[in-house]
């Protein structure tokens, strides 16, 4: 997602696909993305459930359940950005699995946390800060 953010931005030409013969829909790699807030979310909710404990430890993942392809993604932040964003197929990068997707059953049945946001306010949201961030949290480039 940076990388896309940033070709939508301008700072990057294009964007390189890590791979399009994975045996997925469409080639390239899945993930499950997953917007920050709720990331955030969950965090609160393990804090709070670790609060609720008498010491030990619990592990949760966190995510959607729904997987998203790296075309996918770049689709969905061109309609949020109203930017096209211009991609080169690339090979696949050594150590990417096809398909990443995390299960978080767990977290919904101990604390009754789940995504409540989808891929295009995902997309929006990281528009809305990109675009008035271009650099992030660095200065931009003196010259
Ligand atoms: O320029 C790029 C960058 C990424 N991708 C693809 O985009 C997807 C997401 O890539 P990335 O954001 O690097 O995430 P992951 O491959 O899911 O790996 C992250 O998530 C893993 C599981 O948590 C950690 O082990 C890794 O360190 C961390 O980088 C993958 O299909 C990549 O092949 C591209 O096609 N082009």
């Amino acid at each position: 997602m940076p990388f896309v953010q940033q070709v939508a931005v301008g700072r990057r030409e294009c964007l390189s696909v890590f791979g399009n013969d994975y045996n997925t829909p469409d080639g390239a790699g899945v993930r499950d993305y997953i917007h920050v807030d709720d990331l955030a979310e969950g965090h609160i909710c393990a804090l709070k459930k670790i609060l609720s404990m008498e010491g030990g430890c619990i592990t949760h993942n966190l995510g959607s359940g729904h997987g998203f392809s790296v075309l996918d993604m770049l689709k969905a932040f061109e309609e949020a950005s109203g930017k096209p964003i211009p991609y080169k197929m690339g090979d696949r990068r050594p150590g990417d699995l096809a398909t990443v997707i995390a299960n978080a059953a767990k977290a919904k049945a101990d604390f009754g946390w789940e995504t409540k946001r989808g891929l295009e306010e995902m997309c929006k949201s990281a528009w809305n800060w990109q675009s008035k961030n271009p650099y992030g949290y660095e200065d931009a480039p003196k010259d």
